[in-house]
């Protein structure tokens, strides 16, 4: 429904230019809400205005619904507008027209026939539950009431497409959650497709089916939700989904993301080492260099990749541990194996599950099909918009050989990775 490519947008003043968009591509399909994450400044709200045109982007293409905008000249392009609604933050009302008012006014813009403007009007307030003040101004209405106000001025001509800016960031929680309700029960009685800019990462939960992350201008990581989750070393799972990623590492000193990402990786092709043969570890490691300083300075020691991308850290130190990696070193989808103090090997898995599967024991049928003590040591089940997801992190006794069989098991279910 909404394609993008290559977009650019550059805004200049005498004092300099800021690039504010720097390349995005994105493709919001038919009845998709997709979010648009990211801090103050990234150049959410100029991509969103790219979108319908109210900043004419330097290069890139946007089409909407079949029509490419960025080919179309002035008159053409406030046709094609009204396929499109906006809601603001704000919600830019007109405080001298009551609600139906500012209804009407949409009405009357896009030329709507006076006949039909009245029912049309109630039938707008209908839809987004203000039928009973139709008659107040914006001054006597709440937070929550005026962007309804806003809502139903964005859909008076129908549009297929509600772009929304920032629309809850005025609100409490409380008020958030019954507009985002709203806007989820118009895209699915509708069929609205949303593309939404927020800096929250709640809004993203609640309502999108897909989003992306925003950086300086450009697009870091964008997806379905259901595949971001799946995604190794993906950002926008890492907040949805926090893990408690010291915890496996506590009895060694070390958070198992901060010895990931502080260098101590050695890159795959290293000699494969596990478990109790951690001195070959340290012998790798040292091959590597970096890695030997990162990970000693850490008080960990070093890392080694295997040729199947199973990476290992040993403890310099005596007592410091060893933790190996499967599968990509940096991301949390990984299982690990720990030798506290030279003792128990542990195995750590990361288990992302979406949809029907959600809701089914794989924990508890992993641990009676290989005769295994689970131990969990972190995530939670959420409901997002579309599907329910969880995410864990657990600890299976023994080395990743030991345990061979068991993540190979969740693999197989597509559970790990
Ligand atoms: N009209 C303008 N003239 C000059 N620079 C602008 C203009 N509008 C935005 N910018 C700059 O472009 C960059 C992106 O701004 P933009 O408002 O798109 O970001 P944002 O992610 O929406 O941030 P916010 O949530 O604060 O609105 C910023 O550096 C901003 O200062």
């Amino acid at each position: 429904m909404i394609e993008i490519s290559g977009l650019r947008k550059t805004y200049r003043s005498r004092k300099g230019s800021v690039v504010a968009v720097d390349g995005v591509d994105l493709s919001v399909g038919e009845g998709e809400v997709f979010g648009v994450l990211g801090r103050s400044g990234a150049g959410k709200s100029t991509l969103l205005r790219c979108v319908n045109m109210l900043e004419r982007p330097d290069a890139g293409a946007v089409t909407v619904g079949g029509l490419e905008l960025t080919r179309l000249g002035r008159r053409e392009l406030r046709v094609a507008r009204q396929g499109i609604g906006m809601i603001h933050q704000h919600f830019a009302l007109l405080s001298s027209r009551t609600v139906a008012g500012n209804v009407a006014f949409a009405l009357e813009v896009t030329g709507a026939p006076r006949a039909g403007r009245k029912a049309r009007v109630a039938e707008l307030l209908e839809l987004v539950g203000l039928a009973d003040r139709a008659d107040a101004y914006p001054a006597q209405l709440s937070g929550g009431q005026k962007q309804r106000v806003g809502i139903a001025r964005a859909l008076a001509a129908r549009p297929k497409v509600l772009l929304s800016d920032e629309a809850t960031s005025a609100l409490d929680p409380e008020t958030t959650e019954s507009i985002l309700r709203l806007l989820l029960d118009l895209n699915r009685r509708l069929g609205l497709t949303i593309l939404l800019i927020t800096h929250e990462m709640n809004v993203v939960k609640r309502i999108c089916t897909s989003a992306a992350i925003m950086r300086d201008g450009r697009f870091v990581e964008s997806g379905r939700i259901t595949e971001l989750l799946r995604r190794p070393g993906s950002e926008l799972a890492r907040d949805l989904f926090p893990l408690d990623t010291a915890a496996p590492l506590d009895a060694a000193g070390v958070p198992l993301e901060a010895a990931m990402q502080g260098g101590a990786r050695v890159e795959a092709g290293a000699p494969a080492v596990a478990g109790a043969e951690a001195g070959a570890g340290l012998q790798a490691g040292a091959g590597a260099g970096a890695g030997l300083q990162a990970g000693a300075e850490a008080g960990v020691g070093v890392q080694a990749g295997a040729e199947a991308g199973v990476g290992v850290q040993a403890g310099a130190e005596a007592g410091a541990g060893v933790l190996t990696s499967v599968g990509a070193p940096t991301s949390l989808d990984t299982a690990g194996a720990r030798l506290p103090g030279g003792g128990e090997a542990t195995t750590i898995v990361d288990i992302t599950v979406s949809g029907p599967e959600a809701d089914e024991p794989i924990i508890a049928d992993l641990a009676r099909r290989f005769a295994v003590d689970v131990r969990i040591l972190g995530g939670s089940v959420e409901t997002l918009a579309a599907t329910r997801a969880g995410r864990w992190r657990i600890a299976l006794p023994g080395t990743p050989e030991a345990n061979r069989e068991a993540v190979e098991y969740l693999r197989e279910r597509g559970v790990t990775s």
